[in-house]
Formats: C-alpha cells, structure tokens, sequence
C-alpha cells in the first residue's frame, strides 16, 4: 500500500499559504520518506493572491520533490454580506467541507493526519467524520492561540464590551492585558466575527494538536499555561507543537534587488525599514505623517509604500504599485534623497531584513514579520493596523521586550502622529536608552531563534514528537 499522507488545507495569503507548505515538506524531511505531502487547494479569491499561489505551486512542482502533490479544489460561491475576514473566510471553508471529505476519501493512500489553518474549523467536523487526525496550523502566535482558547472563558466572565471594563485581562501565562491591545475581532462583541473568535476557541478543543509557529524559548510561560489547561478552565487542551520560525527562504534572485544594492552602500544598522505587510496600504492622513516623521528624523530609510486596493471588500484587498508622486507630498524625495529610498511595490522583506544595514523595521506585526525581525536580529517598531496584529504588538513590548513601543490613537483608525514617530525612530537608531534595550533583547532572540530550530533543540524535538505522532495516526479512510 501507498505511505500515509499528510493532507494540508492551507489558505492563501502570503503569511499563511508558505509556512504552511513548508512546514509539510518539513515533516516530509523529518518523516525520513514515511509520509508524503497531498496540499488541497482552494481557489484564491483575488487575481493577486490567484498568481501567488500558482507560481508557488509551480516552483514546490519544480523543485523535484516527489512526495508532495496538490489537488484542485472545485471553486465554490464566494459569500456576501459578512461583517469581516475571519467571517468570509469561515464560511468559505464551509461552502468546501464536502470538496474537502471527497477528496479525502478519493485518496488511495492512508491519511496520516489533516492539517488546517487557523480559519479552518470547520474542515476539524470532517476530519472527525473520516476519523482522521485534525491538526490546526497555528500561522500567528502561541499567545494569541492561549487568547482564542481562553475567549469562551472571557465571554461567560466579561458582561460588557471588553474596552468598558475595569482593569485588564487575564490570559494565563501573559503579563496583564489591556483591552486596547485585543484583537479588533474581539472589540465588537455585537459582530458576528466575534462569535467566529469565541466558536473557534471552542471548535480548537476538538483538534488533535496545534502545529505553532513559534518557538518555547519565544514564549515558554504560555506555551506552558496552555499545557497545563489554564487557558482552557483546567480541562486539557490538545497537545501544541511549537516547531518555529518556520520560515521559507525562495532561491536568491540572479541579480541583487534594487532595494538590497541600495542597502549595499549604507552604514551597518544605519536604515529604518518601514513595511506593513502583503496587504499593507495606509491612507494619505498616515502617509503625511510618517512622511513629515522621516523627513525630520534625519535618519536613513527604506520605505514601501503601496498604492490603493482596486477592491476594498474583505479578503478582496490587494495593495497597487504606489504612484509616488500621487501619494508622497511635494518635495518629499528630493528633501530626503541619498538617505532614503521609497519602494512602491513589494519587496523582498527576509532579503532586506538580514541586511547589515538595516537597523529598525516598523511593522504592521504581522507574525511572519515578527519572527522574520527576530530571525534576523532586527528591533521593531510596532504599527498595528488590523486582525490579532496589536495583541503581537502588546507581545512584542510586553513579554518579547524587542520593541520601541509607538502611542497609537486606536480609535483614530491606528493613527500616529509625526513627532510620535519622529521620537521612537531616533530612540531605536539614534541611540536612546529603550532602543538600546530592545536592540539587545533582539540580537538575544535571534540567537535563541536559531538555536530553537538547530538538531536537537526545542523546535527540531517538537517537530520529531509531532511526526512520530502523525505517523501513528495513520488511518485508511473508507470511501463512501
Ligand atoms: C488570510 O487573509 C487574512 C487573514 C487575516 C487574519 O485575521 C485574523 C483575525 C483574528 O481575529 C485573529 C487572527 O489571528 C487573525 C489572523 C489573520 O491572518 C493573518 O495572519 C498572519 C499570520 O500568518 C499575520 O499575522 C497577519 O497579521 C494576520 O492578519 C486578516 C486579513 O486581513 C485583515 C487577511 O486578509
Ligand atoms: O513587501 C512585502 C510585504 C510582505 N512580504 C512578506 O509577506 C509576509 C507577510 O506576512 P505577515 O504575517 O507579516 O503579514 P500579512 O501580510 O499576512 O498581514 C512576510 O513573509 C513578508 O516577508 C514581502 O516579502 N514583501
């Protein structure tokens, strides 16, 4: 009989879609040949994402390794009339759960596990069904996994909305939170995407395990919380795997990038990176501030800035290369010229990252960009704009210590003033007592980063628990 396989259900995106494939063919490697690898794919909702993702699968088809296919799935109706992302997304996955068990079923192999995304809930029902293992791929933090599985818990403990209560919350394992730092999901409770946040910490219960990009020595005490049913009122949660960074590294172009050779000829730790994400477009009010806010500075930077969505619906926003001249204000380029570069399109974030010249990065807190900062050793300015980014934020400061935190006005749709910028910016690179702090915890994470993921440490041991797992798990499923 053909070996088991690891059914993965990614969704697109850019912080989603690869992690997730790479941490499959990971456990190919790991597997030492046991499993193969069968992707199921979804068709993506935006041209954007649709081209990503088909040269993606073209470069793993490329790539000669045999133990790694992908399936189509048929394309279903996309939903309307969702109050946001995780809404959309849900009931996308919904629309698929028959695609889902038929092309389980259809495989003529044994089905070593099936492993879904965050959104994916609902495909944890059909695993139960088939009596496949269910694994949720955990993209984002294992604090904002403690707060999803504690939301239950909150919801029953919690009367009003979160940002009208007294004091902070508990989430075992964190430092207190304060409401201003939850995820916008959970600012709303009248939303019916909040019901999505509290019906998925519910729906994690019944998975398997959780596969967290993360790593223990990020964030031991809550990984430990989790274990120890805390998060979960003492009933025990499914076992998490912190196999993290799990980052993917594409083949180095032929020719440097423009923004790379730009780097080539500036100081060591001398440039402020400024990106906010495969989605990350900002509106003229925040461009003029962070504008007015580099110009004064005085220092160097490397700034991508995009142009706005064709399509402004949920899930449907893909940034447009930026027209400079339309976005930026007049004189901007000439003023800053030689110390700055404005990128309008996107840009290779890991390659600018480990630069040596690169020696601050403002960010949406994105958690791949987090662990890509980390990876490298960059300290972070955190900008939150949407989804779980400010509570990465609040872990980035609070528990992480690498960042030089930015007083944000939330309700002011994440507004930043100039002078605010202006002050973090020269305390991170111009050598003020906080940057310093935060410097020095980064160059610390990344070097347990490294360590976490060598042979033998904490990521490659969690990564062996969960492939001696999966390869147990193994069931052949009975076609109907
Ligand atoms: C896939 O496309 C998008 C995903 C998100 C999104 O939304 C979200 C909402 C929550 O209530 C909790 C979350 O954890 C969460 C996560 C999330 O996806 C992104 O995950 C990435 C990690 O891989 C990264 O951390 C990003 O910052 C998250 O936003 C939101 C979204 O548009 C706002 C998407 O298009
Ligand atoms: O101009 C850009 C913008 C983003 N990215 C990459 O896109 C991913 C973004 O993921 P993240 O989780 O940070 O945020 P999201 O885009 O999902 O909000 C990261 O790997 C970035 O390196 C990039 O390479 N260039």
């Amino acid at each position: 009989m053909a070996k088991p396989t690891v059914v993965l259900l990614p969704v697109w995106g850019a912080g989603h879609f690869m992690p997730m494939i790479e941490a499959g063919k990971r456990m190919l490697r790991g597997s030492g040949g046991a499993l193969s690898v069968t992707v199921l794919l979804m068709p993506a909702p935006t041209p954007g994402s649709m081209v990503d993702i088909a040269a993606q699968v073209k470069r793993e088809e490329a790539s000669g390794v045999d133990d790694i296919s992908f399936r189509h799935l048929p394309a279903v109706d996309m939903p309307t009339g969702h109050t946001g992302i995780e809404e959309w997304i849900s009931r996308i996955l919904r629309s698929h759960g028959p695609n889902v068990r038929a092309a389980i079923a259809g495989l003529d192999c044994p089905v070593a596990a099936l492993v879904t995304d965050i959104f994916c809930t609902p495909a944890l029902e059909v695993s139960r069904e088939l009596g496949v293992p269910g694994y949720v791929y955990f993209p984002s933090s294992a604090s904002m996994l403690a707060l999803l599985l504690r939301s239950p818990g909150l919801d029953e403990e919690v009367a009003v909305e979160f940002e009208e209560m007294d004091g902070t919350i508990h989430i075992p394992g964190l430092p207190p939170v304060p409401p201003s730092a939850l995820p916008t999901t959970m600012l709303d409770r009248k939303k019916s995407t909040y019901d999505w946040l509290i019906s998925t910490g519910r729906g994690y219960m019944n998975a398997t395990g959780f596969i967290v990009n993360t790593a223990t020595e990020l964030e031991q005490s809550v990984l430990a919380a989790i274990a120890d049913g805390r998060c979960t009122r003492g009933v025990p949660a499914p076992t998490v795997y912190p196999i993290g960074p799990v980052l993917s590294f594409p083949p180095p172009p032929e020719q440097p990038h423009e923004c790379v050779r730009w780097l080539d000829v500036q100081p060591p730790a001398s440039v402020l990176f400024v990106c906010f994400g495969s989605k990350g477009f900002l509106p003229p009010s925040k461009v003029r501030e962070i504008a007015a806010a580099l110009e004064r500075s005085g220092h160097r930077f490397l700034w991508v800035l995009r142009g706005p969505p064709v399509d402004s619906r949920h899930g449907q926003r893909d940034p447009t290369n930026a027209t400079l001249d339309e976005l930026l204000p007049e004189g901007f380029l000439e003023k800053t010229k030689g110390r700055g570069l404005v990128w309008p399109t996107r840009a290779p974030q890991k390659e600018i990252l480990a630069h040596a010249a690169v020696g601050g990065f403002v960010t949406h807190c994105g958690w791949n960009s987090i662990l890509e900062s980390l990876w490298f050793g960059v300290p972070v300015l955190p900008w939150p704009l949407d989804a779980e980014q400010h509570f990465n934020a609040f872990t980035l400061v609070s528990h992480l210590g690498v960042a030089v935190p930015l007083e944000m006005d939330r309700r002011r749709d994440n507004f930043v003033e100039a002078a605010e910028l202006e002050r973090a910016v020269s305390s991170l690179l111009g050598g003020g007592e906080e940057g310093r702090k935060a410097r020095e915890k980064a160059a610390e994470m990344k070097a347990a980063c490294r360590k976490a993921v060598e042979k033998g440490g904490s990521s490659d041991v969690a990564f062996q628990r969960l492939t001696e797992e999966v390869r147990r798990g193994a069931v052949v499923v009975a076609t109907k």
